[in-house]
């Protein structure tokens, strides 16, 4: 136990002794005062005693009165009655007759000492019925006294009764008291003896560790001496020190800086050997590449074609192979990347994010959506709201990869919406959607295009990215009455720009995202359309077609390219040219696919993009190239983009 508890319970106890001695204090205050009422009820016992005895003895006072009184009447009387006889012995004669007295008078003497006489009879008369009188009223007082001693008798039994019962009690609780006092007492010693033995050991304890801490207490004196003597030598030495430290850091930043001199060299020379680098890199994998995604299959699209599931297979071995059962024939595709119905988003945006993040280093780069109306060109550019699409997940990741940069590159993210229907330019994030735009040559001489009153905001945050998509969204679709209707016959584009600049270097970069959602590749056949119908429709057909021939051209490195022949191409024409880089994301919807609706050839009337390639299958062969393509009119979309993009490296495809 230790010492504080020791002393906690010794304290309480001295608490409940001191309260058991208060209370055997009370109880002996209320001893007293019961002695002292005894005391009182004694001496009123005794002087009740004294009355009584001085009752009895007036009592006896006037019965001894009461005798003499009456003594003394009759001796009187006897001498009346002497006198009366003396008197009738002497020779006047009077007859005296006592009661009835009847005296007569025969002398005035005679009858003046019978008057006397008569008086003092009278006057004696009196006197004993006074006395008579008296002896009443004393036998009363002698009875009330009596009474009065017999009721005073009772009381004293009474008192002492009741006195002989508070003794009783009072020693019961004296008793009780001094048995209670005892335990108490005994009590508390023991518990005193246990915890001081507690105590004692404590102090045992306690004992041996201050022996024990003697050494370290003598080793920590000495420590304390010496330090003592070290801060003392302390400000000298701390100048000292400062000085050297000073001279060391003045080295160290001179070293530093040459340092820095030679890395900043070194880093500019590896900037542009990784520029370098990865124009060769680009250049070896061609900066044109294809991807294919392949959508799910929908609930509705399985009930209507149950055997669309085996006409697509894919190689679980190589993620680049497509193949296509057709009329007993197996054909095999090989293009860059081939996403499964089962690939998600994140998965798709892995493979594009490093075209992506090229524009940090000032890259053009454009990544195009292209398929059927329904096949997911939205799905994959734009997304859903829980899970987005490259657009949005591009931003996102231009965010993080600027913020990373900083503080040495400062860079500006803006962002533009432009749509093409029917090769008219419209502002998406313009104040007046419906508005046209147009594409100009820039005055400042540098041969850049730029588009006059084209709406551009500066985007720092993921929830501007919200905002501007949202203010896109709304702009389309109150420029149109059917926004799905609308959205499939328009090109959507989401231009970026990420200039940046570094303060150390005094580099600058600017390179442009280009994200395009493109008008569904499926078109009316001439005879099949009319109207506003026919128009957008050509309007498609030329602008695909345009792109079909530009990427063509740049693949075969045409001195010409024609960029002009549609707006999409000429809007684009920079981020095309040169050492820009390009994907074309073809989307394909399986249901479409499907042996049934390559039955009913009027469900989906294709026509390949250039007049030589003819919808019924042939075999073709490239001009520059040993590879075979195949022109399918069931692969129409598929096929249609692979040719336009012929002579393609990456494209093989087997019969
Ligand atoms: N990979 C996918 N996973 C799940 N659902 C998808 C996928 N791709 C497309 N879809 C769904 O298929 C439907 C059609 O897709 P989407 O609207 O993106 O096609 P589209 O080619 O953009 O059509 P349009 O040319 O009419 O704009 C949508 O309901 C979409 O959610």
């Amino acid at each position: 136990m230790s010492p504080e508890c020791v002393r906690q319970d010794a304290e309480s106890l001295r608490r409940e002794v001191s309260r058991w001695e208060s209370q055997a204090r009370q109880r002996e205050r209320r001893l007293a005062e019961l002695e002292r009422e005894l005391l009182e009820k004694s001496s009123r016992a005794e002087s009740l005693r004294r009355q009584l005895d001085d009752a009895t003895r007036q009592l006896e006072e006037s019965r001894r009165r009461h005798g003499e009184a009456e003594q003394k009447l009759s001796l009187r009387l006897q001498q009346c009655e002497d006198e009366l006889a003396r008197q009738a012995a002497a020779p006047a004669r009077v007859k005296y007759v006592s009661q009835p007295v009847e005296v007569e008078v025969e002398s005035a003497d005679s009858q003046r000492a019978l008057a006397e006489l008569q008086a003092k009879n009278g006057g004696l008369q009196e006197q004993l019925s006074v006395q008579r009188q008296l002896l009443r009223e004393l036998e009363t007082q002698l009875h009330e006294s009596q009474r009065t001693c017999a009721q005073l008798r009772t009381q004293i039994l009474v008192y002492e009764g009741e006195m002989e019962r508070a003794q009783g009690q009072l020693e019961v609780e004296m008793q009780n008291l001094e048995e209670e006092k005892n335990r108490v007492i005994e009590e508390a010693f023991i518990r005193a003896e246990s915890e001081m033995k507690a105590v004692h050991e404590n102090l045992a304890g306690v004992r041996m560790n201050l022996l024990s801490l003697q050494p370290a207490l003598r080793t920590l004196t000495c420590d304390y001496n010496s330090l003592k003597r070290q801060v003392q030598d302390f400000p000298f030495m701390l100048d000292k020190a400062i000085t050297e430290a000073k001279q060391e850091i003045c080295q160290v930043i001179s070293d530093v800086s040459s340092t820095n001199q030679e890395l900043l060299r070194k880093y500019k020379r590896e900037m542009n050997l990784r520029k370098k680098c990865h124009n060769e890199l680009v250049r070896l994998k061609g900066n044109i590449r294809v991807f294919c995604r392949v959508r799910p299959v929908s609930q509705e699209e399985q009930d209507s074609a149950a055997d669309a599931k085996t006409m697509l297979s894919f190689d679980s071995d190589d993620d680049a192979i497509l193949y296509l059962a057709n009329k007993g024939k197996m054909m095999t595709f090989e293009l860059d990347k081939v996403f499964p119905p089962q690939a998600t988003q994140q998965e798709v945006f892995q493979e594009v994010q490093s075209l992506v993040t090229s524009c940090i280093d000032g890259f053009n780069v454009c990544i195009f959506a292209y398929g059927q109306t329904g096949s997911g060109k939205t799905y994959t550019m734009e997304g859903v709201p829980d899970n987005p699409g490259i657009n949005q997940r591009a931003l996102r990741l231009l965010f993080s990869e600027v913020t990373e940069k900083a503080p040495d590159w400062d860079y500006k993210i803006s962002v533009s919406m432009v749509e093409i229907y029917n090769e008219t330019l419209r502002n998406l994030l313009g104040e007046n959607p419906s508005d046209k735009l147009d594409i100009k040559m820039n005055p400042d001489g540098s041969g850049q295009l730029y588009v006059p009153g084209l709406t551009e905001f500066t985007v720092q945050s993921p929830e501007d990215i919200n905002r501007v998509f949202e203010l896109g969204h709304m702009n389309r679709a109150t420029a149109c009455t059917n926004l799905n209707e609308h959205s499939s016959r328009s090109h959507a584009l989401l231009i970026i720009t990420v200039s940046g600049f570094n303060s150390a270097t005094g580099n600058r970069t600017q390179g442009k995202l280009n994200l395009v959602d493109l008008a569904g590749s499926e078109r009316i056949g001439k005879s099949g359309a009319e109207g506003s119908r026919l128009r957008e429709a050509q309007c498609i057909n030329k602008s695909l077609s345009a792109l079909g021939d530009v990427i063509n051209a740049l693949r075969g490195k045409h001195s010409h390219v024609p960029f002009r022949n549609s707006r999409l191409t000429y809007l684009l024409q920079d981020s095309l040219n040169g050492d820009s880089k390009t994907l074309m994301m073809v989307q394909v919807r399986p249901g479409l696919l499907s042996l049934s609706a390559v039955r009913t050839r009027q469900t989906f009337l294709y026509y390949p993009l250039h007049p030589h390639l003819k919808s019924t299958p042939t075999h073709t062969h490239t001009h520059t190239h040993t590879h075979t393509f195949v022109s399918l009119s069931l692969w129409g979309p598929v096929i249609d983009i692979m040719h336009s993009l012929a002579p393609y490296p990456n494209l093989n495809h087997h019969n």
